[in-house]
């Protein structure tokens, strides 16, 4: 289908990780009661975005309670559903920020375990390291939809264009960061990374932020959006929790790229 509805969860996230569990199912059901097929969760959605945190946060394919919910609610709405992100602990003990994707069904199509770690030191802001406790992912992840080709990468992965463009040569139409900005390269880099990730592209690109939280330790900058390949924002979130819709028409894509034919004016033999 080429024209449909998308919706945000932009939820705030709290330290009861079975209270964010019944969180998610429930804006899920409001997302989807409002017509959205295809709807995106924030990065790290059933833990506060601490380090120390994940290990304790965790779980396990295929059993864990936040994964389950997730396939029961693709499968109760009928909907393509990226579960934002969690933390993943595989049969070898390490931990990944991690992203299921289910379909319509409430089978799981894909996973994406975060490439790029969040190791940062911002002097006066952000002091930030995902690698004290998280291992990285090592696969690019692209997933064949009943809406479309979706790519996938988690938050801090949005600002290396080599991935964003290798998901678009590889078919990805709509790009998708469950991400969780924080205050100062909120308002410097999200909105400049997204767009500029659907110009370079030619493609729909969705970031889906956790709502902000005063009491947390990590202030999320929120704002999720959808901006379209022509690199205009449709829709826009604040920092509030809220639910965000707009429309994705593929055949926006098909015409901006005929009008623009930036992928076949590339001469990847020159660099
Ligand atoms: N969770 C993250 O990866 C945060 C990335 C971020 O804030 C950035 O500036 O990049």
């Amino acid at each position: 289908m080429s024209v449909f509805t998308v919706g945000i969860c932009q939820m705030g996230v709290v330290t009861d990780k079975q209270a964010n569990i019944d969180k998610a199912r429930r804006m899920i059901g409001e997302t989807a009661a409002s017509g959205s097929r295809l709807v995106v969760l924030p990065e790290m959605f059933n833990c506060p975005y601490q380090s120390e945190l994940f290990p304790q946060y965790a779980e396990s394919r295929p059993d864990g309670p936040t994964i389950a919910m997730l396939s029961e609610c693709a499968a109760k709405h009928n909907i393509i559903l990226v579960g934002g992100s969690i933390p993943e602990r595989d049969a070898a003990g390490n931990i990944y920020n991690t992203s299921f994707i289910f379909d319509e069904t409430g089978k799981l199509i894909g996973h994406h375990r975060k490439i790029h770690l969040f190791d940062v030191n911002i002097k006066g802001g952000t002091v930030f390291q995902e690698s004290k406790t998280l291992a990285a992912g090592n696969s690019m992840t692209v997933v064949n939809t009943s809406l479309g080709t979706l790519g996938i990468g988690i938050c801090y992965d949005v600002r290396f264009p080599e991935l964003a463009r290798s998901m678009a040569l590889k078919g990805a139409q709509i790009l998708i960061y469950p991400a969780a900005f924080g205050p100062v390269t909120g308002p410097a880099h999200w909105e400049l990374l997204l767009r500029s990730r659907a110009v370079d592209n030619q493609v729909y690109v969705i970031g889906a932020a956790p709502a902000l939280n005063a009491a947390a330790e990590y202030k999320a900058y929120g704002h999720s959006m959808l901006v379209d390949p022509w690199s205009r924002v449709l829709t826009v979130a604040n920092a509030e929790e809220t639910i965000i819709t707009g429309k994705i028409d593929l055949r926006t894509l098909v015409r901006v790229r005929e009008e623009l034919p930036l992928l076949q004016h590339r001469k990847p033999e020159v660099y």
